[in-house]
């Protein structure tokens, strides 16, 4: 069976490498606090705006500033920066916090969509770095859109274990 990184890679386009460059690159140094703040407000106010129902809606119960925060504060943290995002919030544990939303290839493709437009219109983002991001953001999308349909399977899939008074299902 494929792990979640190889159906990522198969359904993003991105080979793990190329995903993974953010790693060398230290992005937060290069860009700064502010960049990542002006990126995800930018992004996030294309969700709120989209014009397409189904996608705007499944971020009808998130306060706007507040997923600003949540997703500007774990850039910082993934590319390099201070861990401000698990200071406030723990673990990122990104397929956990996304098992609520539907997220499907389609809401995958919206997500990038708008993200590939808030790239292109934040100022101080130079085109190696916009290339490096979006890498990492297409093949991070598609490993959330497999682990979230993998846990939806778990939810289904009897668990041998089931039986025991600490359900060890719980923890996928
Ligand atoms: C694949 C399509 C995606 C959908 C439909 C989606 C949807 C959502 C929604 C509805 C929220 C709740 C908003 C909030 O309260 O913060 C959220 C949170 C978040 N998303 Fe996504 N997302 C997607 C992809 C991504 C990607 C690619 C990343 C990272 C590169 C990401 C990172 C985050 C983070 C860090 C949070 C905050 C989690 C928390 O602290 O609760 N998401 N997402």
């Amino acid at each position: 069976m494929p792990s979640l990184q190889e159906k990522a890679s198969e359904w993003s386009g991105v080979a793990t490498t190329d995903a993974f460059a953010i790693d060398d690159a230290d992005l937060f140094h290069n860009l700064g606090l502010q960049t990542f703040v002006n990126l995800s407000t930018n992004f996030y106010n294309r969700v709120y705006n989209d014009e397409e129902e189904w996608f705007r809606s499944i971020f009808a119960k998130s306060e706007k500033q507040n997923a600003i925060q949540n997703q500007y504060e774990f850039l910082v943290q993934r590319l390099g920066g201070p861990p401000l995002y698990s200071h406030r919030r723990g673990h990122p544990a990104l397929i956990a916090r996304h098992r609520p939303f539907p997220v499907t290839h389609e809401a995958a493709e919206r997500w990038l969509h708008h993200m590939g437009q808030a790239l292109d219109t934040t100022s101080d983002i130079d085109d190696e770095s916009k290339v490096k991001l979006m890498n990492f953001f297409r093949h991070t999308a598609y490993f959330l859109v497999a682990g979230v349909e993998q846990k939806d399977q778990n939810l289904h899939t009897p668990c041998k274990d089931a039986a025991l008074k600490q359900h060890p299902c719980k923890n996928f």
